[in-house]
């Protein structure tokens, strides 16, 4: 009997320190760096319809579900290339546009939907294969898909969803985040003058653990000129009170882990509360 929908969540990824790659096309094109897969993400629901759409939401801290839009270019490019119509509603707590890799999450959930409800069979390469592509042709991420194979903390060497990726679970406390607003991830991808200066700041040595990783992440924020008056006021605060915190990328924000993170970052706006994924994109209801 096949499912009259099919529901996927993906994990969102925050991403503490990248620098582009660029392949001889997309799938060999994207980034190498260092993040966590985190708990929060993106809810896709498919359904088979007569044309495509998308519904776009957020559920909100307390529990109301708000829209956001009944767009998404990068999903309508990804279904189209598929060749096929459905109605895609995704769910999301976390802010979009804020570092917090919510478009490669959309992606991965709604095509993984779209997999098994339709039976398209492109197993989960092939989909991420799609999802990267579409990433990195609307400069909307250049690593997410890859890290959100999966969960951890991950060191990403190689570019593309193929790449060597390092995979540890050492991540063991809490982890929260603070957003004072988007950063258009194409804007800052799209400029080759920040794509130096970014690459010029990422770190030599890969993170052998969790203080590394955000000492790593700390080092590349301050030297990439992408760090913001607001971050850098959290940022200060949090080495005041021995708070591991970074700033997220790309977003205006910062993220930090430990017991005391989130009464650290409440005193600067609303906290985002979430843990280390322990898994990737996977199927949360209609498997047949
Ligand atoms: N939950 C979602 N559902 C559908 N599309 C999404 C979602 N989140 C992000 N997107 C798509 O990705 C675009 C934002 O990309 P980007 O700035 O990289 O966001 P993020 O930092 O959250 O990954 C949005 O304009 C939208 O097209
Ligand atoms: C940092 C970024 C290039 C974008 O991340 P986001 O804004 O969350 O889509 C990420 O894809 C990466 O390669 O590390």
């Amino acid at each position: 009997m096949t499912a009259a929908s099919v529901t996927v969540f993906c994990p969102g990824h925050i991403s503490g320190y990248f620098k582009r790659v660029d392949g001889s096309n997309p799938s060999t094109t994207g980034s190498i760096g260092a993040g966590i897969v985190i708990s929060e993400g993106v809810t896709a629901t498919v359904k088979s319809a007569a044309r495509s759409s998308v519904l776009v939401r957020n559920r909100c801290a307390d529990g109301t579900i708000r829209e956001i839009s009944r767009e998404s270019s990068p999903l309508t490019y990804a279904l189209d290339q598929l060749g096929v119509t459905v109605a895609v509603e995704t769910i999301c707590r976390l802010p979009i546009s804020a570092g917090f890799g919510l478009s490669a999450a959309a992606l991965l959930s709604t095509l993984a939907a779209a997999d098994h409800l339709l039976d398209l069979r492109l197993g989960a390469d092939g989909i991420a294969e799609r999802a990267h592509e579409t990433e990195v042709l609307f400069r909307t991420g250049l690593g997410d898909v890859a890290a959100c194979q999966g969960g951890g903390r991950v060191v990403r060497t190689d570019p593309g969803i193929h790449g060597t990726i390092l995979r540890s679970f050492d991540v063991d406390t809490p982890v929260c985040a603070v957003s004072f607003g988007p950063i258009r991830t194409p804007d800052v991808l799209g400029s080759p003058a920040r794509m130096a200066q970014v690459a010029a700041a990422f770190p030599e040595k890969q993170p052998e653990n969790v203080v590394e990783f955000f000492t790593c992440c700390r080092e590349f924020s301050a030297a990439s000129g992408l760090e913001t008056v607001a971050v850098r006021r959290v940022l200060e605060e949090c080495d005041r009170q021995g708070v591991l915190a970074a700033m997220t990328m790309l977003g205006d924000g910062v993220f930090a882990c430990g017991k005391r993170a989130s009464t650290v970052l409440r005193s600067f706006g609303e906290v985002y509360p979430m843990d280390m994924a322990k898994a990737g994109v996977h199927i949360v209801e209609g498997a047949a």
